[in-house]
């Protein structure tokens, strides 16, 4: 992704201390979401980097609760593939795979209904931010609960202390390192 295109959009990032708890500086995706000029680039730069990098077609978009949804969509419409999401518990109905994990700021239960993710699909996981990694390393558990492949996990923002990307087990790319 361009350079001048990174700092567009790290320009926009909310930054909060101490929300949703003290200690956590908390990096905020909406106001990309008020500039339709900023959203296009980020859902162009992603739509380019996976084409670009693979040439087998994507199956399947997952999208992480909640600001995976805003972006998860996006990207499956212009890849013509499927979107899927990842929700907290209780919330899907219907038979479900789940997977317990630890995130930045404590423990949570994700679930994907059983049926939206073929055996042998091809999948992009995609979420706002990594920090430590838990939600999406549970997310990508889930699609292995459903016999699929995680082909890679994308991100908008990167907590590159964390390690977070250290726990999962396909390639990653995040548009911006914080
Ligand atoms: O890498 P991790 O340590 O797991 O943290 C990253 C996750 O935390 C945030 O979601 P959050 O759980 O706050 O949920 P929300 O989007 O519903 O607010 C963020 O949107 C990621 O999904
Ligand atoms: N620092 C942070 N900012 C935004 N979302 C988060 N999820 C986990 N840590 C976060």
């Amino acid at each position: 992704m361009p350079n001048h295109d990174i700092e567009r959009l790290k320009n926009l990032l909310g930054t909060h201390n101490d929300f949703p708890k003290k200690g956590i500086v908390f990096k905020d995706l909406f106001p990309i979401f008020q500039d339709p000029v900023a959203v296009e680039t980020l859902i162009s730069n992603v739509v380019h980097h996976i084409n670009s990098t693979y040439e087998e077609k994507i199956d399947v978009v997952v999208g992480l609760d909640a600001r995976g949804f805003l972006l998860g969509p996006l990207v499956a419409l212009r890849l013509g593939a499927a979107f899927v999401p990842v929700r907290k518990q209780g919330k899907l109905p219907g038979e479900c795979v789940s997977a317990v994990y630890e995130k930045e700021y404590g423990q949570d239960v994700f679930e994907m209904q059983k049926d939206a993710v073929k055996p042998n699909a091809r999948v992009i996981i995609i979420d706002d931010l990594i920090a430590t990694g838990g939600s999406a390393g549970a997310a990508g558990e889930l699609v292995k609960k459903c016999g699929a492949t995680t082909v890679e996990y994308v991100f908008v923002m990167e907590l590159g202390f964390l390690n977070g990307t250290q726990k999962l087990d396909a390639p990653t790319y995040s548009l911006i390192q914080l």
